[in-house]
Parts: structure tokens; sequence; C-alpha cells
């Protein structure tokens, strides 16, 4: 078993060849994946034509966009002013950290253990039975995944020199990323807002200034997809996570349903960007929109990639339902909080699919 400072890398494990994966990457049975291939339903999740923001469109646009956060709390968008060609090269630089560095070389950069969302190269590790009784840290089975964690927003959490070197350009381009991520965020929580009937800045001005996170997730060969997951189910902390994936897929998404949640998973699409609504969003909008429970899925064939750009509230920023959205009709359905306590309580609690923002809910 390992502990919080020696992380087994899950690369090294699935190169080794071993015909079964350890027992703590086991999912319990109500956990595993049911693959849905051939898919028992046609649901997929709305693509958005986001016609380079064209001001012609905004109506239509805003309507579609109420639509998608409203059923789904997760949407593709194109046209959306990113170049596909540095989606392309994020994931180019992605992939040849991961499978081209020595993992000697990985190792430099290896982030803190037992820190959470410290940044640079990382697996989960489990936890010691002392820190679980500590923390009261509920027993977690880990994800059959490696990442590289970037601080790359305010600017003074930015510095590229603790980002891999090789190859060669590759913290310029995570750079150059990081600021057309900002832009696109700032854009889509703008329409977001407006498609609540919001004045266009509301979200964005409740959040204050982005902290900005990208993650680099890479999903080694897995010889047991059926009983592991990549990543647990959860939804993200912050406001709202800007997704790419490469044509290997195994993202899914919950879709809730009349009486019943089914898991769809997200077919890739090559120059899409993926929009997750996040947990203060849903506090911000009351409810309104809720964010989207997601999670990856594993394969035995090919390693996946995966780079998600969280935005989030500095820490001690207050998050609270957003006053023009209360009335008789309509009342505060959540607790205001602290982001930096909701961070601990995440951490400390595990994500366990939607449950620390459903304990900010009110009773009704
Ligand atoms: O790999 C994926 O598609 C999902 C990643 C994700 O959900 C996360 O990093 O929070
Ligand atoms: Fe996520």
């Amino acid at each position: 078993m390992q502990f919080a400072d020696e992380p087994v890398r899950v690369q090294s494990l699935s190169q080794s060849g071993l015909p079964r994966v350890p027992p703590e990457y086991i999912q319990p049975p109500q956990n595993r994946p049911v693959r849905d291939n051939p898919p028992d339903h046609d649901l997929s999740i709305p693509v958005i034509n986001l016609f380079g923001f064209d001001p012609n469109q905004r109506d239509s646009t805003r309507e579609t966009i109420a639509r998608a956060c409203r059923e789904w709390g997760a949407f593709h968008v194109t046209n959306h002013g990113v170049p596909t060609t540095l989606l392309d090269a994020v994931r180019r630089v992605g992939r040849t950290f991961f499978n081209e560095c020595p993992m000697s070389e990985k190792l430099r950069y290896a982030c803190t253990a037992g820190s959470a969302a410290s940044e640079g190269y990382g697996s989960k590790m489990l936890v010691s039975s002392e820190q679980q009784q500590r923390n009261d840290a509920v027993v977690e089975v880990l994800d059959w995944r490696d990442y590289f964690d970037h601080h790359t927003l305010p600017l003074s959490r930015r510095n590229p020199n603790r980002w891999p070197d090789f190859p060669s350009d590759y913290r310029e381009t995570v750079v150059r990323y990081s600021d057309e991520m900002k832009v696109l965020a700032q854009k889509l929580l703008a329409l977001i807002s407006e498609s609540l009937g919001l004045r266009a800045s509301c979200i964005e001005d409740a959040v204050g200034d982005f902290y900005q996170n990208i993650t680099i997730s890479y999903y080694p060969p897995c010889p047991q997809p059926d009983l592991t997951l990549g990543l647990q189910s959860h939804s993200d902390m912050g406001a709202i996570t800007l997704l790419i994936q490469d044509d290997v897929g195994g993202l899914q998404v919950l879709k809730s349903g009349d009486g019943a949640d089914t898991w769809v998973t997200v077919h890739p699409l090559s120059d899409a960007v993926l929009v997750l609504l996040s947990d203060q969003t849903e506090i911000i909008t009351n409810g309104k929109y809720r964010s989207c429970e997601h999670r990856a899925i594993t394969n035995p064939d090919r390693a996946r990639l995966s780079v998600a750009t969280f935005h989030d509230p500095a820490k001690a920023v207050r998050i609270s339902p957003a006053s023009e959205l209360i009335d008789e009709s309509s009342p505060v359905k959540y607790r205001d909080v602290v982001y930096g306590d909701y961070v601990s309580s995440w951490y400390t609690k595990g994500p366990g699919g939607k449950r620390n923002i459903d304990a900010l809910l009110l009773e009704s």
C-alpha cells in the first residue's frame, strides 16, 4: 500500500504489463462504469455554435445556452475564437511530456505530497489510516490517472519555470492557452449571466479575479476498465471549467432524467471546447443552473489525454446567490460560503459526486 510520501505513478503500473489492477484501484460495484456501447439511448450533450460572439446572433445563442445550462450543465462550443492550432498544440505538448519524458525527469516536477492542489506532476495517493482518523476523511479508491497541474492566473501565481521544458514549446504554449481560456471563460460567463436575465458581468463580478489552474490529465491503458475509473464522479469546485480531450474519449457526464440518472459519454470533437458549469455557479444562480457531475472511464488499448482549465474565486471570496434571482417565489436555496472553506471541506470529505454542494442546500 502506498502512503502520502510515495505515490505510485499509474503510467508505470500500466507499462509494467500487469494483467490485473492492484486492489486499491478497484471501485465498489455501484461506482463501476457501465459502457454505453452500443448506446441504449441517443442522448448527447448540446453543441452550440457561438458564431465568433457575433452580436447579431446573441439573442438566439443566449436561448440555446439557457436550455443547455438547465438541462445539462455542460455543452460543447464551436466558433469560440480560440484557434484550433492552439488546442492541438496544448494536446501535443501534454502528450509529448507524458509519453516521451523519462519517469526520472517527470519526477523532478512531482507536486508536494499530501498538500491539496499543489502545482506539478501528481497521482492520487492513499492517505494513511492515521491521517484518515485525523481528518475524518473517507477511504477512497485510487484514480487510474496521472496529471500535471499548472497554476496560471492571476499572473502572480504563474511561474512557467515550474513547468516542463520538454518539448521546447511547452511553457509558451501553456501560457498562450491560459490567456485564451481566460478570455473565453469571461465571454461565456457573460452569456450565461444574460441567459438568466442578469447583467453580463454578474457572475464574473461575484467570482472576482479568476484563480485559474490548468490540469493535463493522462489516463494510461488499463487492464481492467470495467472495475476502475480514470477519475471518480465529481463536480468541479469553482465557477466554470473549459475542457478539451483527445480523440480517445472517456469523459462521461451524468444526465438527470425523469426518475433515473444516466451516464452519457461525451464524444470528442477536436475543434470544440467543452463547458462544464461548476459548483460556485450553482450557488450564484441559486440552483437555476446546476453544476455538472462528471467522471472519466478507462480503456485497455490507448492512453487518453484531457486538458481542464478551472476558473475559481480567490480563497477569501464569499459566494452567495445573486440577489437579483431571489424573491418570494424563488427563495434563497444555498448557504453563503467562503470559497477557501469550501475547498478545504471538499478535500477533507472527498468529491463523492455532488455531496459538497448539496451540503450547502438550505432545507426547503
Ligand atoms: O479527463 C477528463 O475528461 C475529466 C477531467 C476532470 O474532470 C477534472 O480534471 O476535473
Ligand atoms: Fe472535473
